[in-house]
């Protein structure tokens, strides 16, 4: 592919005339910015057009032609430049549907209500209004992904995708060295190195661009991402410069609508940014202390997404000075810890949060469950920032997650041993016979099959589990589980395993193939989370008939229902069983009903099976959904001007 621009078009970014105070700098002070920034973006307009190749991503080469002229001849393409009352482009009319605007009536309901009501009240397969949307996220699947976060944010693009929006999702470029790793193959470099100013100097990126399934993949490249390990660290523990390396993916992601010319047009300044956790938390404090004091991206706006708010972003206050941010916005990110969390007489507690800062100006905040939602703003659930939440609850809105119904179908599976569905449940058997097989585990079909999959930690309850364990296993029961993280829970699996060798096994490691065979292999799923902001285990598991058995917090408690074999008339309603306060007595509580059930009750446990087979938890559910958010996003102002 030729490179779509000239360098030079793209070095000259808005980053470089913000962040340098060079010659370029003054002048843009001289002429004002507005109109110095017009300029630019006329001559990276003249350079930048070529036409689009819907599917196949750019089109071989420059055109040199009238690009209005040619690109006309497509369906809807290049429409003009959309100005405001001053004159400055706020973006383009570009190629409908995705990008434009449809002006249709839409329904809007209260911004303050359930956002689930938006389900079924719009159009189930495309937008009523379509948005620019750009993803941020430190993690995307296939490309990248430790967890929950990479499912979603492969997904989700896509389903918006379908709908009719335009996205793009901004992650970086991971590199391990290793030759066989390919995920990044089809991406190709863009041809626009952007300088971008943080970390006390300038920093020099490049774009790779993969266009997948109506998506525009865009990965930022800078060796700070060429290193082994997973997205966050390595077998020593985190990377010490994380903060430098997301700070990086903010900048970047906040040029490129600006400056990628995708599919021969940039996304243009009239987008909606959809920041992902702390990594991507910097993206609403840019747009309100960077660029909206020059007049640019004053139509966009943004939206938070909290996948866990465990996780904050919290470094020391020095290191303020290395974001890339105007002084005078310090208080957007100051974080005071309270005495009692401090660590000696001399620590005043003072860091900068960035979690917090994109709390306190994104335009609105939103949750991946409706439980989580209302968690994080009391005490128990808020990590320290439920009175801050509690402050922002209008805009504070939780949307259960989807699932990637195309990977997660046991009728299509490629990784499990035989497929089945609903109607024909026979193969589960086999899945199970088969992991039994491969685990070195007796094969029996009567035996129930316990199954956890997940990062070893304190938030998914390992503690509890390892608790609950020894007593669990006096049962007839064999019990499986996946998982990496703290080194104590993956010694603690390989003892398991060595006292019970009929009856227990532990797989230390991420392997997606293998999740997907214990998940259909196995009869109950255990989920003991201590919070849990959606999960995605349980959804996986109900779609294979596998019954789940949670803590009932967050989205646990919003997708599991709890097994009533009382209701209707005697056939019994739910799709697993919840249970509350979470202990190892009520774990095992809860588990030994589930296995009496297996064994006793073969037409309760069949219908626990098909009633979690049978429930829609496809993205596009959750999309339509999302774009009610959106929609209450644009109808406000920006949160900060
Ligand atoms: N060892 C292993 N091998 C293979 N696959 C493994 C694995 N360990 C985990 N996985 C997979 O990683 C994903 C984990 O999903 P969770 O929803 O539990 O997310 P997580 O806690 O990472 O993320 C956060 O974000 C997500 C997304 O919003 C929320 O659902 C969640 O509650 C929140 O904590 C699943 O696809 C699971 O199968």
């Amino acid at each position: 592919m030729a490179a779509l621009q000239t360098s030079s078009s793209c070095q000259n970014s808005f980053a470089n005339f913000v962040g340098r105070h060079d010659k370029r700098f003054s002048a843009i002070r001289q002429v004002g910015f507005a109109s110095f920034y017009r300029q630019r973006r006329r001559k990276l307009d003249s350079v930048c057009i070529v036409s689009r190749s819907y599917g196949g991503g750019f089109s071989a080469s420059q055109d040199e032609s009238s690009p209005l002229e040619d690109n006309n001849k497509e369906k809807g393409l290049l429409l003009g430049e959309q100005r405001d009352g001053s004159g400055s482009v706020v973006g383009f009319h570009l190629i409908p549907p995705s990008g434009e605007e449809k002006l249709t009536e839409s329904t809007v309901s209260d911004p303050d209500g359930d956002v689930s009501a938006a389900v079924g009240t719009e159009d189930q397969l495309s937008a009523s209004v379509t948005y620019n949307i750009v993803f941020v996220t430190s993690e995307a699947a296939p490309y990248s992904k430790t967890g929950g976060l990479g499912d979603v944010c492969g997904s989700l693009p896509i389903a918006l995708a379908a709908r009719g929006h335009r996205v793009m999702v901004v992650s970086p470029k991971y590199t391990d060295g290793n030759p066989l790793n390919k995920k990044f193959a089809n991406a190709l470099d863009v041809g626009c190195p952007t300088k971008l100013y943080c970390f006390g100097g300038i920093q020099e990126v490049s774009f790779f661009h993969e266009y997948r399934e109506g998506v525009d993949w865009v990965f930022v490249d800078h060796p700070a991402y060429h290193r082994p390990g997973t997205p966050y660290g390595d077998i020593h523990g985190s990377f010490g410069d994380n903060q430098f390396r997301f700070t990086l993916l903010c900048h970047a992601a906040c040029e490129a609508p600006l400056v990628l010319p995708l599919g021969g047009f940039t996304y243009g300044e009239k987008c909606l940014f959809l920041a992902n956790d702390w990594h991507a938390g910097l993206v609403p404090v840019l747009l309100a202390a960077k660029y909206r004091p020059h007049g640019v991206y004053k139509d966009a706006r943004s939206i938070l997404i909290i996948h866990n708010l465990a996780h904050q972003g919290v470094e020391p206050a020095v290191t303020y000075e290395n974001l890339g941010l105007p002084s005078e916005w310090y208080g957007a990110l100051e974080w005071v810890f309270p005495n009692w969390a401090r660590k000696h007489a001399l620590d005043t507690g003072e860091t900068v949060n960035v979690l917090k800062g994109a709390i306190v100006t994104a335009d609105r905040l939103l949750t991946v469950s409706q439980g989580y939602s209302w968690e994080i703003t009391t005490p128990e659930g808020g990590n320290g920032l439920h009175e801050l939440l509690s402050s922002r609850k209008a805009v504070l809105n939780g949307i259960t997650n989807g699932l990637d119904v195309n990977e997660w179908d046991p009728s299509s599976d490629v990784h499990i041993a035989s497929h089945y569905s609903i109607d024909d449940l026979s193969g589960k058997v086999k899945c199970k016979a088969a992991l039994q097989e491969e685990l070195g585990l007796p094969v029996r079909s009567d035996c129930p099959l316990i199954g956890f999959i997940g990062r070893l930690d304190f938030q998914k309850g390992v503690d509890i589990l390892l608790s609950a364990a020894p007593e669990l296993l006096q049962d007839d029961v064999q019990f499986v589980m996946l998982g990496s993280g703290e080194t104590q829970y993956e010694d603690w699996m390989r003892h398991m395993e060595s006292l019970y060798r009929d009856k227990f096994r532990g797989w230390v490691g991420f392997n997606v193939p293998i999740s997907h065979r214990i998940t259909a292999g196995c009869d109950i799923l255990v989920m003991p989370s201590r919070f849990e902001p959606c999960g995605l285990n349980q959804l996986y598991a109900m779609r294979y008939g596998t019954v789940p058995v949670v803590h009932e917090t967050g989205g646990l408690k919003d997708t599991v229902e709890n097994f009533n074999p009382y209701a209707q008339e005697g056939s019994g309603e739910g799709t697993g069983w919840t249970f509350l306060p979470l202990s190892k007595e009520n774990l095992l509580i809860a588990l030994k009903i589930a296995i009496v059930t297996y064994r006793e009750h073969k037409s309760s446990w069949e219908g626990l099976m098909k009633r979690g087979m049978s429930r829609d938890y496809s993205w596009n559910n959750a999309a339509v959904q999302y774009e009610q958010v959106f929609q209450w996003a644009f109808m406000d102002p920006p949160y900060v001007k």
